[in-house]
C-alpha cells in the first residue's frame, strides 16, 4: 500500500465545511450531524493526520425563506439558497488549494459541493455511495423531497428549476458519475439510469464481485482525473449506521464502507468528500448515536489517510 499522497493537495490544507441542513427532506435532526461529528473530535483527528484545518459555516444566518410551492417539490427556495452558499464556500476552498470536507446535513447539499468541484475540475469524476440514486426529477419524485433529486439537477435533467434552485449549473456528464451501494430505487430512477447508461454498482454487484473489484471497476470507469466522493451514510447497513433518515437493510458492512474511501485515499486523486444524512435524533438509544457518529467520522478519517501506512 502506498503512503498517503494527495496529488491536488501537496500542502495538506483542508476546509471543514459544516452544512447543518435538513430542508431537503422532512425529518428534523439531520441538521445536527455536523455538531455531533465535531463533538466527537473530528477536527482534531484530521489535524493529527497532518491536515491544516479551517472551519467554514456557510449556512450561518440562513434566512427564513418564502416558499413558492412549485409542483411537488418542497422547500425549493431554501434548498436553493443553502446549496448556493455551500457551492461558493467549497469553490473558494478549492481555489485556495484546500480539500473541501463537507459534513451534512441531508444529501440535497451535494448540488453545491459537486458543482464546486466541477467548477474547479471540469474533468472530475463523481463517486456517489448511497442506498439511493437521488436522481429523481421534478416530474418523477414521489416524495417531493429534494435530497432525492440532487443528481438530476447536476445532470441538467430538469428543464425549469423552481425558484432559487435555478443557480445549479448542469455540469455533470452521465459518464462521469458512478454509483456504489444502491438498493432502493424508485421506478423512474431506474429508467433514467438505464437510458443515460450511468454506471451503477448495486449491492448485487458488491456481492457478485466483492467490494475490491467493484471499486476498481468504478475507478477505471472514471479515468485518471480527479475524483470526488459524495458519501451518504445510508449506503452502510443500518446495523452499523442506524441513525439516518431513510435506512435500507442489506447494505455495506462497516469494513466495506471504510475500504472504499481507503482505496480512494490510496489513489491520490481524491479532491473532495461529503459525509451526509447522519441524523442523531433518529437513534433509539445512545449506542445507536455513537455507532452512527463513529462511522461518519471514520469515513472522513479513512478518506484523509488514517489507515494508510
Ligand atoms: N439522500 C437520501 N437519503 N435520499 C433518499 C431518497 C428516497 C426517495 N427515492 C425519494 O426520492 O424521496
Ligand atoms: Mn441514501
Ligand atoms: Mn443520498
Amino acid at each position: 500500500m502506498e503512503s498517503p499522497h494527495y496529488d491536488y493537495y501537496p500542502q495538506r490544507k483542508l476546509a471543514l465545511v459544516l452544512a447543518p441542513f435538513s430542508g431537503g427532506q422532512g425529518k428534523s435532526g439531520v441538521e445536527k450531524g455536523p455538531e455531533y461529528m465535531l463533538r466527537q473530535g473530528l477536527a482534531h483527528e484530521i489535524q493529527e493526520l497532518g491536515w491544516d484545518v479551517t472551519k467554514h459555516e456557510p449556512l450561518k444566518a440562513l434566512p427564513e425563506s418564502d416558499e413558492v410551492q412549485s409542483g411537488k417539490v418542497k422547500n425549493a427556495n431554501l434548498v436553493g439558497e443553502a446549496t448556493e452558499r455551500i457551492y461558493r464556500t467549497n469553490l473558494e476552498a478549492l481555489n485556495q488549494d484546500s480539500f473541501p470536507l463537507t459534513l451534512g446535513g441531508d444529501h440535497s447539499i451535494a448540488m453545491g459541493t459537486v458543482s464546486a468541484v466541477l467548477g474547479k475540475h471540469p474533468d472530475a469524476g463523481l463517486l456517489w455511495i448511497d442506498a439511493h440514486a437521488d436522481i429523481n426529477t421534478l416530474q418523477g419524485t414521489e416524495s417531493g423531497n429534494l435530497h432525492g433529486c440532487p443528481v438530476s439537477f447536476l445532470l441538467g435533467l430538469n428543464k425549469e428549476a423552481p425558484g432559487k434552485l435555478s443557480w445549479v449549473p448542469s455540469k455533470l456528464h452521465p459518464s462521469k458519475i458512478v454509483y456504489i451501494g444502491l438498493r432502493d430505487l424508485d421506478p423512474p430512477e431506474k429508467r433514467i439510469i438505464k437510458e443515460l447508461g450511468i454506471k451503477a454498482f448495486s449491492m448485487y454487484h458488491v456481492d457478485r464481485y466483492g467490494i475490491n473489484q467493484v471499486i476498481e471497476m468504478a475507478l477505471q470507469h472514471l479515468g485518471n482525473g480527479p475524483v470526488m466522493c459524495s458519501y451518504d451514510v445510508d449506503a452502510i447497513d443500518p446495523q452499523y449506521v442506524p441513525a439516518t433518515g431513510t435506512p435500507v437493510r442489506g447494505g455495506l458492512t462497516l469494513r466495506e464502507a471504510l475500504f472504499l474511501v481507503e482505496r480512494l485515499a490510496e489513489t491520490g486523486k481524491l479532491v473532495a468528500l461529503d459525509v451526509v444524512e447522519v441524523n442523531p435524533q433518529l437513534a433509539t438509544d445512545d449506542v445507536h448515536v455513537v455507532d452512527t457518529i463513529n462511522a461518519g467520522c471514520a469515513l472522513a478519517r479513512c478518506a484523509l489517510g488514517e489507515t494508510l501506512l
